[in-house]
C-alpha cells in the first residue's frame, strides 16, 4: 500500500517491520529491544562486531529462536511466534547451511525437496484422481529447479552429491534452495563466508539481479566493505542494540559505529 506524507512524498509500507525484539539467554541479553524496517526490493545489510546479536536477531525474525518480546510484521501480516515453516509460507525465507543428510543427496535432489509445492504434492499423491495433477506439478518443480540451477551457473553439478561441492558452490546452492520456496524476501546469514573471489562476484551479481526482479534481502555479513558497497541501507548492531542505521556513507562516518568496531573487534 502506498500513501502520501504531508509533504506529498510517497510513503510505502515496509516489507518487514521488527519492533522491540528481545532475547535473553541465561542472563545474557543477546537482543535488547531492536526495532527496524526493511523496504521492499532493497538489499539491507546487518553488521556489527562479534557477539552484537546479529544472528540471534535473524533467528528471532523467523522464530528459529523464540523471542522473549517484540513483534515481526511481514507484508502487513503479524508473523511473530509462527513456526519457521509457516513464516516461510508467507514468503519470508532464510537460507540454511546444507545439513549433513542433504550432503548425501545430489544437488538436484536438494532442490526438489526444498520446493514448497513438493510438500503439497505429497498430500495430493494420496488422493485418487489427483495423480495427473501431481505429475504436472512435479514437472513444473523440476523445471523450476533446473532454471534456478542455471541462473546460479551450477547446473553442471546437478547430479553431484551436495557434500562434494566447494564452499562457494555450496553457498550458491543454499540460495538456490531458498528460492525454490518461492520467497519474496530472503534472510542471508553470512552468504559470503568461505567464498572465493570469483564465486563471490557471481553471487553478488545474482543478488543484484534478484533485487532488480523485486526480491528483498536482509544480509548478515562480517565483510563490512562488501555490505557498504552493495547494500542501499545498513543496520549496525552493538551489544544487543541497534546502534545506527542509514545509507552506507552515513553509517560509515558515524562516530558511534567507528567506536563500536575500534572498541572491540576492529580486526574484522
Ligand atoms: N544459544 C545461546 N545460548 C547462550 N548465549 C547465546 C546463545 N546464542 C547467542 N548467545 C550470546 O548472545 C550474544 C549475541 O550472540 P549472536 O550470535 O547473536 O551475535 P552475532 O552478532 O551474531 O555474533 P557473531 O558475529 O560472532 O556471529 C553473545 O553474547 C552470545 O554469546
Amino acid at each position: 500500500m502506498t500513501e502520501r506524507s504531508s509533504s506529498g512524498e510517497a510513503v510505502t509500507d515496509p516489507k518487514l517491520s521488527v519492533t522491540g525484539l528481545e532475547k535473553t539467554f541465561d542472563g545474557i541479553t543477546a537482543v535488547d529491544g531492536v526495532s527496524f524496517d526493511v523496504q521492499a526490493g532493497e538489499m539491507t545489510g546487518l553488521i556489527g562486531p562479534n557477539g552484537a546479536g546479529k544472528s540471534t536477531t535473524f533467528n528471532c525474525i523467523t522464530n528459529l529462536i523464540e523471542p522473549d518480546a517484540g513483534s515481526v510484521v511481514f507484508d502487513g501480516q503479524d508473523v511473530t511466534g509462527l513456526p519457521t515453516h509457516r513464516v516461510a509460507r508467507t514468503g519470508l525465507v532464510r537460507t540454511f547451511q546444507i545439513a549433513r543428510e542433504l550432503r548425501e543427496m545430489t544437488v538436484l535432489e536438494n532442490m526438489m525437496v526444498s520446493s514448497k509445492e513438493q510438500t503439497e504434492s505429497a498430500i495430493h499423491a494420496v488422493t485418487p484422481g489427483l495423480r495427473e495433477n501431481v505429475r504436472t506439478e512435479e514437472e513444473a518443480i523440476l523445471e523450476q529447479a533446473w532454471e534456478t540451477l542455471e541462473f546460479f551457473d551450477i547446473e553442471h553439478v546437478a547430479h553431484e552429491y551436495a557434500g562434494t561441492l566447494s564452499g562457494g558452490q555450496r553457498k550458491l546452492l543454499e540460495l538456490a534452495r531458498a528460492l525454490m520456496a518461492d520467497p519474496d524476501m530472503l534472510l542471508l546469514d553470512e552468504p559470503f563466508a568461505g567464498v572465493n573471489p570469483t564465486l563471490e562476484e557471481r553471487l553478488l551479481d545474482r543478488l543484484h539481479a534478484l533485487t532488480d526482479q523485486g526480491y528483498t534481502f536482509l544480509i548478515v555479513e562480517h565483510d563490512i566493505d562488501l555490505i557498504m558497497n552493495n547494500c542501499v541501507r545498513v543496520l549496525v548492531m552493538h551489544q544487543g542494540q541497534l546502534l545506527a542505521e542509514g545509507a552506507p556513507e552515513t553509517v560509515r562516518d558515524d562516530e558511534r559505529v567507528i567506536d563500536a568496531y575500534l572498541g572491540g573487534e576492529a580486526a574484522q
